[in-house]
């Protein structure tokens, strides 16, 4: 696949595939994007939801977002910001995607982006939180809180998340939603607390893909040859319960990978 090759089939829904050359620039390209699809939310309807991902080139696309100059033509107070896994830390612990999160680009914004707007994960030592699953029932409830009015779909009470961003690790997860694991066929809630995650921490807290699936918009963040396989598997329609991003579907799927994970 060339540089920049894509099919077209996200512009009416469907799924997408754009390669970048490599992890800085997939980095830097994606930061641009969010914020440009923020802006074009906010030519059309407030408030803008984002979800955010944690790890490496998710957190790098935080701090390309924080020096972009588009961060400023964002009007930040309509946005709410939310994350599509955690793990299952006390507040601040460096490992949390929160902590990473608010470092790379939250903390920039702090003048501009209301507090009561960005929306973390319950800490482990949160009060009232002693388990994955109390955080998951927590972060349940405040989904719903912020969901549009209930129109008798059924499916779990989530916001319409007008960006949902994935990392994947190499053996395809996305969020906190692992090869074989029982969280992956959980249902009917949008959120599961986590327990023996293969990649540390054991204990975490992730969207379900009832509430992935909700997403106007789900990105799939993926660089890097150790991603090559999954990536390949995923697009070529593995099962979901060997590669989990095989289902990280929103109404629009958007692959955003380099040229490695492409390879
Ligand atoms: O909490 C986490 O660890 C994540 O949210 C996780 O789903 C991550 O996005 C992938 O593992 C990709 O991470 P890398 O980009 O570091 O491989």
């Amino acid at each position: 696949m060339s540089p920049a090759e894509s099919t077209p089939a996200a512009a009416g829904g469907g799924r997408a595939v754009v390669v970048h050359p490599d992890a800085q620039v997939l980095a830097q390209a994606v930061a641009a994007r969010l914020l440009t699809r923020l802006l074009d939310v906010q030519s059309v309807r407030r408030p803008a939801h984002v979800v955010l991902t944690g790890g490496t080139v998710g957190i790098a696309l935080l701090a390309e977002a924080a020096a972009s100059p588009l961060r400023d033509a964002v009007d930040w107070t309509g946005v709410h910001v939310w994350w599509g896994d955690e793990r299952f830390l006390p507040a601040g612990d460096p490992d949390r995607n929160e902590t990473q999160a608010r470092a790379a680009l939250l903390a920039a914004l702090a003048d501009v982006l209301p507090a009561a707007n960005v929306h973390p994960m319950p800490a482990s030592d949160a009060p009232g939180i002693g388990s994955p699953e109390e955080s998951a029932a927590a972060y349940a409830a405040e989904l719903a809180a912020f969901a549009p009015a209930a129109d008798g779909a059924g499916g779990p009470r989530v916001p319409a998340f007008d960006v949902l961003l994935l990392g994947m690790g190499p053996d395809g997860h996305v969020a906190s939603l692992f090869p074989g694991h029982e969280a992956l066929v959980v249902t009917g809630v949008s959120t599961v607390g986590v327990h023996g995650s293969p990649k540390p921490p054991p204990l975490r807290v992730s969207l379900t893909f009832d509430a992935i699936h909700a997403a106007r918009q789900v990105w799939v963040v993926a660089a890097g040859a150790e991603k090559a396989a999954a990536v390949a598997a995923a697009l070529g329609g593995a099962g979901v319960d060997q590669t989990p991003a095989a289902a990280a579907t929103g109404a629009t799927t958007l692959w955003l990978v380099d040229a490695a994970a492409s390879a």
